[in-house]
């Protein structure tokens, strides 16, 4: 048992976590960084990377398999298990990659274990009691379980941490949860001869706010697979090892079986696990331990949280900038500093791309926020057509008053950057007509887009005529 005191003391080694540290170590060598699990982070062990490996192989998989449509013969046969082992190798490179940054911090920065707060400034690790002045909270989130399906299901239920660990694809499996993990494991795993069954409770799909967008992005997953939306899953049990699925639909009711299950119907915050209601009974959960959104500070304490653990929407890029904040503030405690925060931007790696940037049409309808809308359809945009991706369709929404673009989701080919220009200039705040006043190359992507902005300038007043 010992007792140490430190400056900053930061709980989580993950993304939220290593961006923190890499700010307080500027300033002060008292850091302690406290972690309970792997060093090498959730986005590259389990999360960004080894989905993005999984959904390439997928990409050309596809396009092997549709070569003939540009008169190519050709005949593909995809070998399960060669399929998962680059997924895991080129994964234990990007492991090793975070590893290695961490392996360069002094090993007294370093405290492997859980800890707990027993008040604002002293926390427990193990058998060691810890002063610190100020703290950072980077303790990410964990795949949600139904404990039922985990107890009747064992092997066969995944999870988002244990699929890319796989020896081989499997032959058949059932996805639940529609949001961004769901539609782009059950779409790629599809696209790799695997039987899929996807399922849904409600109308959402892939992060997608957009009444029409969502039945356009519906109908092209329900072309590739077994999609079952609106869905309430009713009991799972295991028979002659293959999973069995009772689920009702319309007050239908169906059954679906697989090798596996994978549940991806969300993440749960880790916040639970320090202690925090030794500081206040509330702060046990995320609800009640909402941190300032511009400085990451929780109530007036010297407290910072960032990352996965904070919010609805777990974000790379997010959980690397709430870190930074938190490492700058941490230090300043307390002349603490306001952060702008960054557009909103998601993107789901289907194909077609499913994407936001800025506002979502139901946050725009939520907040109440008057916007005019246009949409433009890619069915016969020219660039997608060369390239056989004509589908699928963008919504923009911008301010009557101000005619600046307010946000826009997308569901096209190669979306990922067309949403990376939409969310920089909405950022700048750039206008419409401003957007209009910059070049557009032929033939390209971006020339649909063009089309929805010269749409949504003629719903903008005084823009019209
Ligand atoms: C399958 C999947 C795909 C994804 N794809 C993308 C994508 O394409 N793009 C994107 O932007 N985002 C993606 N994400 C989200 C992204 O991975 C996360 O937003 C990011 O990794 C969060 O980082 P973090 O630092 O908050 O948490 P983590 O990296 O999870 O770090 C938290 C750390 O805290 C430790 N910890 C927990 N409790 C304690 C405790 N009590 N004491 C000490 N340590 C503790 C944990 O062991 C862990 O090391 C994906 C996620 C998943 C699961
Ligand atoms: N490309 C990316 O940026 C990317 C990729 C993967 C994951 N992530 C992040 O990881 C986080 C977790 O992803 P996720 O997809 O697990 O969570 P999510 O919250 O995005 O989606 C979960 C979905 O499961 C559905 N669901 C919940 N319970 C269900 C049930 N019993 N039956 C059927 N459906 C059910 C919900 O309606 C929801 O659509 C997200 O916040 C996301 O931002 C991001």
């Amino acid at each position: 048992m010992s007792q140490h005191s430190y400056d900053v003391v930061i709980i989580g080694a993950g993304t939220a976590g290593q961006s923190a540290y890499n700010q307080v170590v500027k300033h002060t060598s008292n850091v302690l960084v406290v972690n309970a699990g792997p060093w090498d982070t959730t986005c590259a062990r389990v999360g960004c990377m080894p989905s993005k490996l999984l959904i390439e192989a997928a990409k050309y998989a596809h396009a092997s398999q549709h070569a003939s449509e540009f008169g190519i013969d050709n005949q593909t046969r995809i070998d399960p298990k060669a399929t998962m082992q680059r997924v895991q190798q080129l994964r234990d490179y990007f492991t090793g990659h975070a590893q290695a940054l961490v392996d360069q911090w002094p090993d007294e920065h370093k405290k492997q274990g859980k800890a707990r707060y027993l008040d604002a400034n002293t926390l427990e690790v193990g058998q060691d009691t810890i002063c610190t002045k100020t703290s950072i909270i980077a303790t990410g989130s964990t795949p949600r379980i139904d404990p039922q399906w985990q107890q009747a299901l064992m092997h066969k239920l995944l999870t988002s941490d244990s699929i890319f660990n796989l020896p081989a694809l499997p032959k058949s499996i059932i996805v639940v949860g529609n949001g961004a993990i769901g539609i782009e494991l059950a779409q790629a795993l599809a696209r790799l001869g695997v039987e899929v069954t996807l399922m849904g409770k409600g109308s959402d799909i892939g992060g997608l706010s957009n009444p029409d967008l969502r039945k356009l992005a519906t109908a092209l997953i329900t072309k590739e697979l077994n999609y079952i939306d609106h869905s309430t899953i009713e009991q799972v049990y295991l028979q002659d090892d293959q999973v069995i699925l009772h689920y009702q639909r319309n007050q239908q009711s169906g059954q679906v079986e697989a090798e596996y299950l994978l549940a991806a119907i969300g993440r749960e915050s880790s916040i639970h696990t320090l202690g925090l209601d030794n500081i206040a009974p509330n702060y046990q959960t995320i609800k009640g331990a909402i941190q300032h959104p511009l400085t990451m500070q929780l109530d007036d304490l010297p407290i910072f949280i960032a990352g996965d653990v904070s919010t609805t929407q777990a974000l790379q890029h997010e959980a690397a900038n709430a870190g930074r904040i938190a490492g700058i503030n941490a230090v300043r405690y307390p002349d603490i500093k306001q952060f702008e925060p960054y557009t909103g931007l998601s993107i789901v790696f289907s194909q077609p791309q499913m994407a936001t940037a800025g506002q979502t049409h139901q946050a725009l309808e939520k907040a109440k926020i008057a916007f005019a809308c246009a949409e433009v359809s890619y069915r016969s945009q020219g660039r997608a057509t060369i390239q056989d991706k004509n589908e699928g369709a963008i919504q923009l929404y911008g301010c009557p008053q101000t005619h600046k673009l307010l946000g826009a989701e997308l569901l096209v080919n190669e979306a990922e950057h067309l949403a990376h220009l939409l969310a920089w200039s909405i950022q700048q705040g750039l206008t419409v007509p401003q957007l209009l006043a910059m070049p557009f190359y032929h033939p390209v992507l971006e020339e649909g887009l063009r089309t929805a902005l010269v749409r949504l300038r003629a719903q903008l007043p005084e823009l019209a005529s």
